[in-house]
């Protein structure tokens, strides 16, 4: 206070006043230079100071704003989202080197976010995997994150488990109407999709969807409980909620910590209660998750030794590289023999449920509006349903059926080339200089790759603004425009989840359609979807009604 007291004896407010004019223009002065001496000048909109380009576009509108900037400025441009330059490109042939190598060693586009300080208050830099900007930690997280997904045992689990929900689905949906149910279908993908990838990630019952059909039922029965639950009952579907809820605003926090520098967010007076509540929220999720691992860990400790543990992505974790390993991956590399400990398990179980809840949620319910907009698609879908299901039409889905389900594979992939829940990925060439679009640029560009611009080209498919599922029912030799089918994304960093992602979206979609015929209220009514980070559908009102398989 007293250094404050004699800076006011010395300085008039005018002073202060001036001053504060002089320092705006040295910075507004600062960044007009750097921007026009910036290297490889690309088109773009130009940006204003501080903001960039972030008052071009609506908040949740970010990604058809990023189609306009496309088609305005072609396949390769520039934005700036506040300070930060990003390089977008569109092509096949730019994307190429972020693509084309799949080891630390010979990729040069390793990371998917820079090394950003502001993290390091947050507890996750460096750890994990979607955000790990450690190589060294990414690639021993990445190994065990694709090793727990991809093992025989946990794949058929998965298949399992979907049968196992999609019946608890199917008694809330009958209960509701046997009329039919009229329904915003992202309702059910949602909490579906929370109540499988909690089993898969940790082994625990979910009851998103219990309480979104208590919710609906209420609605729709005059305010009427289903089915009286006690208060234990009562008390573990809140406590599911209450986690997928701060899960929720946790990630809204990770965003929160990139865009403001410590010293706002911890000395400004009403950031400072924010802080604390996005910090408050992390430690609750990041404590249930620990108590989660120690309480499976004594379950696995007080199994006898010959008897099989559950397959969880949490028990694959915990026993890595012990005498109780469940997985049928043996690794060889030094880096990957020691087990996991909980730090890391903790992070990984965190962005199994953030990247796999939303992108496999959102990803089914788009397919589900264009199998009800594509009458001929549908009854193509119906034909396979019944060739492949006429033994038993109401028996469980199996892991085998999953190989005959070539068309409702085709359908989910062709949706994800129109309509990608994904749209947008990040990469910077931490690995040194490249070559891109006929520039050469320096280490720690920000580079986004268009997927969905690549999806469209005419360059990369034939007739592509056509709805064409039958491009994906093609043989092997053909499939080689395939590996540039960018859904999961491509090269060191795609999708670890791709093959679990696959199996449940075709498990949901045949069982949704072999038992039900669904149809959209309004067929004329465009698709509405929203971007954040992801593209997600809303108010995606259908009819659902059940269905006979014969007819
Ligand atoms: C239909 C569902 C899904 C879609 C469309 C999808 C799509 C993607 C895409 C496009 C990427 C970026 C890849 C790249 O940069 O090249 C990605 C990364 C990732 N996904 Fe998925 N994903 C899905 C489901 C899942 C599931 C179920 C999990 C896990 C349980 C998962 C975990 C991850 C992780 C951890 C990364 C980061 C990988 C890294 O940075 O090394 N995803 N996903």
């Amino acid at each position: 206070m007293a250094i404050l007291s004699n800076f006011q004896n010395y300085f008039e407010t005018s002073d202060i006043i001036n001053l504060s004019i002089i320092l705006i223009i040295l910075y507004i002065s600062r960044f007009y230079y750097n921007y026009f001496a910036r290297n490889n000048p690309l088109p773009g909109p130009f940006p204003l100071p501080l903001i960039g380009n972030a008052h071009l576009f609506k908040r949740n509108e970010y990604g058809d704003w990023i189609v306009k900037q496309h088609q305005k400025y072609g396949s390769l441009f520039e934005t700036y989202i506040f300070s930060h330059r990003i390089i977008y490109v569109s092509t096949l042939d730019m994307i190429e080197p972020m693509i084309n190598s799949s080891t630390l060693k010979t990729s040069k586009f390793r990371l998917r976010y820079e090394k950003l300080d502001n993290l390091e208050e947050f507890g996750t830099s460096g750890k994990g995997v979607v955000f790990n900007y450690d190589l060294k930690s990414w690639k021993y997280n990445k190994q065990f994150f694709i090793q727990s997904i991809t093992s025989h045992g946990f794949l058929r689990e998965t298949v399992k488990e979907t049968n196992k929900l999609f019946k608890e689905l199917e008694s809330c949906w009958n209960l509701i109407g046997k009329e039919g149910l009229t329904s915003d279908f992202t309702y059910w993908t949602h909490s579906f999709t929370s109540d499988l990838i909690l089993f898969i990630t940790t082994g625990r019952k979910g009851y998103c969807m219990e309480a979104k059909f208590n919710e609906y039922y209420k609605k729709f029965h005059q305010n009427l409980d289903k089915n009286g639950n006690d208060d234990s009952h009562e008390e573990k579907i809140k406590k599911c909620l209450d986690l997928f809820h701060d899960i929720e605003s946790l990630l809204a926090g990770y965003s929160y910590f990139v865009m403001f520098p410590s010293f706002v967010r911890n000395y400004f007076p009403i950031m400072k209660s924010k802080t604390k509540s996005i910090l408050d929220c992390r430690d609750r999720v990041f404590n249930g998750i620990l108590q989660i691992i120690n309480e499976r860990r004594e379950e696995i400790e007080q199994t006898p030794l010959g008897q099989p543990l559950r397959n969880d992505m949490l028990t694959s974790f915990i026993t890595a590289n012990t005498s109780r390993d469940i997985s049928d991956i043996r690794q060889v590399e030094e880096e990957f023999m020691r087990p996991m400990i909980n730090d890391e398990i903790q992070v990984n179980l965190l962005e199994a449920i953030t990247a796999g809840l939303d992108t496999m949620a959102n990803t089914i319910a788009f397919t589900v509006y264009y199998i009800c907009q594509y009458p001929e698609v549908k009854k193509r879908l119906y034909q396979e349903l019944e060739d492949v299901f006429k033994d038993n039409p109401s028996r469980d889905i199996n892991y085998d059926d999953l190989s005959n389900l070539k068309y409702v594979e085709a359908v989910i992939k062709e949706v994800a080339r129109v309509r990608p829940t994904v749209s947008l990925v990040d990469r910077f060439n931490d690995g040194g200089t490249v070559q891109i679009g006929g520039y050469s640029w320096p280490p720690f560009t920000h580079f986004n790759i268009n997927i969905l611009a690549i999806n469209n080209s005419s360059k990369v498919w034939d007739e592509p603004d056509k709805f064409n599922p039958d491009r994906f029912l093609v043989s092997n030799e053909e499939q080689q425009f395939q590996n540039h089918f960018l859904m999961f994304g491509a090269g060191l960093r795609s999708c670890p989840g791709r093959k679990m992602a696959m199996i449940k979206s075709k498990c949901f979609i045949a069982l949704t359609f072999r038992n039900y015929d669904i149809e959209l209220i309004d067929r004329n009514a465009p698709l509405k979807y929203f971007y954040s980070t992801i593209n997600r559908p809303y108010d995606l009102f259908v009819k659902i009604v059940p269905r006979n398989f014969n007819k």
